[in-house]
């Protein structure tokens, strides 16, 4: 018996040196097995600089649960993504090696042991100074992320883009949920407490007491009307005064958007801001010392014509453009934006 001849593997854009995304000029964007943005996978690649890695679990939530779907739905929504990001004036997959290291797997029914694979797994992935922008999965992901950003650099600035505070103390007893991450960070002394910021928070909470403890474990709230009211480049302005070059994680709950925007995901809330309110404060930090970040909370079973997955694969994009700039002074700039409201130069 003879074997199968596989189909040849598609060529790929290589650009700067790096392996790039399946080349959509010759094999279709819908064919193939899917990485992020049709990258390269790890194995594929010798090294790399920035890893895009799932977290497909789930057992923390407190309400709808099916974030551990997310990461593959957010692949299959990233199809489309081009290799050059005009709105950061860089192709981020010719700046530097990204790859897809494929999904962190951990434990559906223990989460203590969870969190101690995702903080395993990710140090595995970021040994040698290479960037993770994790997809979740439910938002309890983001404290092992965390202890492992912090056993490279010490307390860190972070941004967290959310709906909801997520300082939470306990559900039903349960220390590790996704409504408690940034309460056990605080805790356990991960966080530079000069530095720390929500934004986009709306919704109800459970009562005054909620923002007392938030704000003492350091945190500023730009909320979602704020950032209505104040406008974008003002909210940008506020952010980087904060964090200045601090070493910088990054983590968003896709439900920092409004259901409008992003329906697929647990707990939504009303009032949120739009997707293009969120890449031009992400597009804003530029330059910052970005270390690390995570893209959390798209549930796809109720997501609706891939809105959640489309969003949350263009702010992964953004981010990993982020990480191919690089810290430091501030390189690249929009080839367009509302000072320059065509794709012409000047
Ligand atoms: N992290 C997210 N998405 N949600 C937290 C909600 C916690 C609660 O049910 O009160
Ligand atoms: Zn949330
Ligand atoms: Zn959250």
């Amino acid at each position: 018996m003879t074997s199968p001849t596989p189909p040849s593997s598609p060529a790929r854009i290589v650009d700067g040196g790096h392996v790039g995304p399946v080349d959509a000029a010759q094999t279709p964007r819908w064919a193939g097995l899917g990485t992020f943005a049709r990258l390269p996978r790890l194995d594929e690649v010798e090294r790399a600089d920035v890893v895009v890695a799932g977290i497909p679990f789930d057992s923390g939530v407190s309400y709808r649960p099916g974030a551990r779907f997310g990461p593959n739905h957010v692949r299959e929504s990233s199809r489309l993504l081009r290799p050059f990001n005009p709105a950061q004036g860089v192709s981020p997959f010719a700046q530097v090696q990204v790859a897809d290291a494929g999904d962190i797997v951990a434990n559906p029914f223990d989460i203590v042991a969870a969190m101690e694979a995702v903080h395993a797994g990710a140090a595995a992935l970021t040994q040698g100074g290479t960037r993770l922008v994790a997809i979740g999965g439910d938002h309890t992901i983001a404290l092992p992320l965390l202890r492992n950003a912090h056993d490279q650099h010490g307390p860190v600035a972070l941004l967290h883009f959310d709906a909801h505070l997520d300082t939470w103390d306990t559900y039903f007893g349960a220390e590790y949920t996704h409504g408690t991450p940034f309460r056990r960070a605080f805790e356990e002394g991960l966080l530079d407490t000069d530095a720390l910021s929500h934004v986009g928070t709306r919704g109800p909470l459970y009562g005054t007491a909620d923002l007392d403890d938030d704000e003492r474990f350091g945190f500023g709230i730009v909320t979602s009307a704020d950032i209505y009211r104040l406008g974008v480049d003002a909210v940008v302005a506020l952010l980087r005064e904060r964090v200045g070059q601090r070493p910088l994680y990054v983590s968003i709950d896709i439900d920092v958007l409004d259901p409008a925007h992003a329906p697929g995901t647990g707990t939504p809330e009303a009032g949120g801001m739009t997707s293009r309110e969120l890449l031009e404060i992400l597009r804003g930090l530029r330059g910052l010392n970005l270390v690390g970040a995570d893209v959390v909370e798209v549930a796809p079973a109720y997501d609706h014509a891939e809105l959640t997955g489309v969003a949350a694969a263009h702010v992964v994009y953004d981010l990993i453009s982020l990480l191919a700039l690089g810290g430091g002074s501030e390189p690249g700039g929009p080839v367009y934006g509302h000072s320059r409201p065509t794709y012409g130069k000047d």
